[in-house]
Formats: structure tokens, sequence, C-alpha cells
């Protein structure tokens, strides 16, 4: 197999490929360790096959060596169908049957917790096979058909079981045997033994590939949504508990040195396969047949080892700037909105506007992140009248985010300055906070605005609404944009051909259908067209209506009389 598939050496300039086939190639000489020939089809294995896989959680893939080859998933499939036990039954019942201890023993002990006889956790081999027994179906055939559903949804196509080593283990599993006895005999398993030993065999008997391990680990690492199909898997809940047990026990009794040394959560078979699942990141698979005397492959702790510090993805890397989550803010005596003001109220809101703070929040809102946006807000909102939080560039607000931002909305009722929110509709992702806030009573008194432009555009008007301005119908042509540039003469010429209009808020100024006989020029306020549906054939009308400005705004506008067909059009 090339050292990079389907890559011309030209084009080995992605940092990720070159590092994996530099990696590949230093690691292929690691020794020590050999296939687990205790089932005896393992055994025949070829030692030096060796595969490295990275998938990313959407969907790209990164493979050097034999990353095609098909191996038995062996005990990899332990998390995955303990997720599906927690998906089915719920973390009660499934703790009823299996803990979630280290057990620092063997990965095949016979050993149970004192706590109630249990198997002290699902990536031990009683703890699996208490699992497997937990597989829905009304018949074994049901039940292998689901399981085996379960590991195509995570692959993203169809897989089988290699019925070699299949049966290799049923004739050699003595000592899964005594396990699934002895879990009989304290009622942790109720149904025949055979049956259940059956089910699990077959489990660790699914034909996978190495690109397969790595997209069920970036599954994991998508929150359990496959990232090639888009299909979820698990509820990102149970994606947690799975993680946690993997980071905890899926090495068996190396787990700690693991811990120290990787940092990842990981799961390990003795084909010679392991998984380590980066949250938010990646998935890798490492496929090498030789393993040590704990059943995890050599080379694939060695290369989980590089990429973790290559990559600096030990988990307790801290890579979170909480300070990041405010982009900006400014004051409305700076910034203003796009909305179209005179020369008075613009005279107004640059020694107002300073009482109109605009803070742009970005990136995901956690707990860290929200405490510093909620006390830069606080801050802001003391010699502020209003505060906008513009929500644009913030992609995820998880549950703590949203309680948090209620109760802030909650404690800013009845002070002097009053919390704005726009652009939370930008982002499907803010959706949870929105309906927080719409299910909190103190929700709805929070004012939200499409974007940032409007919520500064209401504030404006609001610092605008007590002046009073004296707006005579006249004033200069030359303030209105559309005659910008015009010459003083020709200024003159437009003034006198028109005459000013003055409309109330909620004034219909004309309706589809009237004769055009008036050009408008909008001098000041804003104008709203509306399409009324009327009647029993939908007819739709297009009314329009001078806005609902603010208070002191009137809709005024200058119009000119219609030319006479003859004459040029108005000009301007
Ligand atoms: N660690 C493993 O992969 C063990 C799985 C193997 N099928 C067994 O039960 O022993």
């Amino acid at each position: 197999m090339d050292a990079i598939r389907g890559t011309a050496k030209a084009e080995l300039t992605a940092p990720v490929e070159a590092f994996l086939a530099d990696l590949h190639a230093r690691v292929s000489k690691v020794t020590g360790g050999s296939p687990a020939d205790y089932i005896p089809e393992l055994g025949k294995v070829d030692p030096s096959l060796f595969g490295i896989a990275i998938a990313t959680v959407d969907g790209q893939i990164y493979e050097v060596g034999d990353t095609d080859v098909p191996f038995t998933i062996q005990s990899v499939s332990k998390p995955f169908m303990y997720g599906h036990a927690l998906q089915r039954h719920g973390r009660p019942t499934v703790l009823k049957h299996v803990g979630v201890e280290p057990t620092g023993e063997a990965f095949n002990s016979i050993v149970l917790d004192e706590v109630a006889n249990r198997p002290f956790n699902p990536m031990v081999n009683a703890g699996a096979i208490a699992v497997a027994e937990m597989m829905p179906g009304d018949t074994q055939e049901q039940r292998i058909g689901n399981m085996l559903d379960l590991f195509s949804s995570l692959a993203g196509r169809r897989l089988g079981i290699d019925e070699a080593v299949f049966r290799s283990e049923l004739e050699t599993g003595h000592r899964n045997r005594a396990i699934a006895y002895m879990m009989l005999n304290t009622a942790m398993i109720e149904r025949d033994p055979n049956e259940v030993l059956d089910l699990y065999f077959r489990q660790c008997s699914v034909n996978v590939s190495c690109c397969d391990l790595a997209i069920m680990a970036a599954t994991l690492a998508n929150d359990g949504t496959n990232p090639l199909t888009g299909k979820a898997v698990f509820d990102a809940q149970y994606v947690r508990d799975m993680l946690t047990v993997m980071n905890s026990c899926g090495m068996y009794d190396y787990a700690g040195e693991w811990a120290y040394e990787v940092g990842m959560p990981a799961k390990s078979g003795v084909s010679g396969c392991i998984i380590a699942v980066m949250p938010g990141q990646i998935g890798i698979c490492v496929y090498s047949p030789p393993i040590d005397t704990q059943g995890n492959s050599v080379r694939g702790i060695r290369v989980c080892q590089e990429i973790s510090s290559e990559f600096e993805l030990h988990a307790f890397n801290n890579r979170t700037n909480v300070r990041s989550v405010v982009r900006r803010d400014y004051r409305a005596d700076l910034v203003r909105s796009n909305r179209l003001r005179t020369l008075e109220e613009r005279n107004l809101l640059a020694t107002e506007g300073h009482k109109v703070a605009v803070l742009e929040a970005q990136g995901a809102l956690f707990f860290g992140s929200t405490e510093q946006l909620l006390r830069k807000t606080s801050a802001l909102a003391a010699d502020s009248r209003y505060v906008v939080v513009d929500f644009k560039r913030v992609h995820q607000a998880d549950t703590s985010a949203c309680k948090l931002i209620v109760r802030a909305a909650k404690s800013m009722e009845g002070s002097a300055a009053e919390l704005v929110f726009a652009s939370l509709a930008e982002d499907d992702r803010l959706d949870p906070l929105v309906r927080a806030l719409a299910e909190s009573q103190h929700g709805h008194r929070v004012r939200q605005f499409r974007d940032a432009d409007a919520a500064l555009e209401w504030c404006e008007d609001q610092l605008l609404a007590g002046a009073n301005f004296n707006h005579g119908t006249k004033f200069a042509v030359s303030e209105i944009n559309l005659f910008k540039g015009l010459s003083p003469g020709e200024c003159r010429l437009v003034e006198s051909v028109i005459r000013p209009l003055v409309f109330e808020r909620g004034d219909v100024i004309m309706r589809e259908g009237d004769e055009a006989k008036l050009f408008f020029v909008l001098a000041r306020g804003t104008v709203s067209v509306q399409i009324k549906v009327h009647g029993k054939g939908n007819r739709k009308k297009r009314v329009a209506r001078s806005a609902p400005a603010s208070p002191s705004a009137r809709w005024r506008c200058w119009t000119a009389a219609a030319a006479p067909p003859t004459s040029s059009p108005m000009s301007g």
C-alpha cells in the first residue's frame, strides 16, 4: 500500500499528512508484543500490518499505511454497545448492571464489585457481557441484527461478522463463559449465558478497517453524530458517559499511564487496534496486531503518544481563552446606526450617544466565557442607559450559558440600564438561548432586534424621543441624500417645483392602483410597504404607510407635481 493513499507525492503539502507519513515510517520500526493468539484465529494475522487514520468532526480523513485491511473490532466494540444501552435504557437501569469504576485488573478478570456484585465497568469483559445482554430484540437473530445495525451506522457503511474469528472465540472462550455463569449466579445476567456470549463474541468479531474505527471515534468527537453520514447515533449526554468511562477504563490496567502520557479517552482491542477521541476535534485509529501483556497494541500506544504530543491534544492542555468572548465594545456617540438623521439629531446624538453601549460577543458561550461576557455587560451598564449585546458572532450557547443569561436579564430588571439583545436569530445553534429567554418571564422583557443596527437605531430613537426639535417643513434640499452633489442653482430649481407634505405616524401615503401623479422624496422618517391580503381571492394589495418610527418623528416628504407626459421626467 502506498505510504499515502490517493495523494500524489508532489501534493504532500498538507501538514497532517506529512506528519502521519513520517510518524508511520518511524513507528514501523518499533518492535515488541505479539498478536493475541489466545484466540487462535487472531494469532494467524500478519504482525507487520500497520495503519493510522484520523477523521475530523466534519468527515475529513487522513490515513497512512494499512488502513483498508479488515480486522475484528474486539473490545473497541464495548464503548459503543455501552452507549447503545444508555441510549435505550437510560443511566439508572444500566448502572444496575454495570458500574463505572476502573478495576486496575486485567480486562478478562473474573471479579465483580462488592457494591452490588456488579461488573466494575463496561470496558472489561464482565461489564461488556452484562451490557451485551441489554441489546434489545425478541430473538437472538434480532439482537444480532440490531448490533450490526449499530456498528454499520457508526461506520457509515454495512458491516459484517468475521465468522472464522467468531468460531475461534466461541470454541476457546472458556474464561468468558466462567464470567458469564458467575454473573448468572449473581443475577447480573438473566438469560442463558451461552446466548449472551454468542452476541458478545459476535460483536467482538465485527469486521472493520482503520478508517471505519477513525470515523466511529470521530462520531464520539462529534457529539454522537456520524461526520460522514450526518446521522445522529448517540445523544451527546451519553457520548459524555462513554468518553468518561473510556478515559478511566478504556486501556485497562494501563489506563493511568495512558491518561498521563496521551490524555485522550481511548479504547483498545486485542486484534491490535486502538481508538482515541479528542472531543470537538478528531477521532484516531491505529491498527498494528502485536499487543503487550495488558492487551494494548504496542505501536498503537506509541502512535497515540506522538499524535497527542505533536498536536497538543492532551485533554488537560488548556486551549480556552474565555476573555476572547468580548470582540469589542463601543458607544453610540461614536458609532451611529445607518438611519438618516437631521443635523439637530446628529448633534444631539453626539452629546447623548455615550448613554448607549454596544458589546459584540463571539465564539462559544459556556460558563467561563458567559461569566466574562456578563461581567463586561455589567461594567458597561454602570454608566449606560442601554446596553446592546450583539450575538452575531456567537455560534453556541450551552445550558449553563442560557441559565446565566436569563438570570442576568432578571437581575437587570428595574435597573437604570436596559439590556437589549441583537442577532439572536442569526444562528439556529442559539435557539436554546432564544427558547430560554422566551420561557422565562424575565426574558420577555429583554428587547430583541434582528441585528445590532436595528437595536442601535431603536436606542437612538429613545434618546431623541425627549428632544423637542423645531422640525419646520422647510429645510435644505441639499440635506437629502438623493440631491447630494447638486449645485446651489440646481437645488433652487428643485425647491421651486416641490412642496412639503407631512404625514403622521401610521398614515397611508399611497395604495397600489392609485393614479401615479406624484413623485415622492422621503426627507425624514421611514416608510413601510405593507402587503395586505384581501378577499377570497387572496389578492394582495400593496400599501405604503409611514412607518411607526419614534414618537417625535413624523413622516415628511416633498412631492413634485407629476410632470405632464410630454415634459422631461423630474430630475433628481
Ligand atoms: N481486550 C479485548 O479486545 C478482548 C476482547 C475479546 N473478545 C475477549 O473477550 O477476550
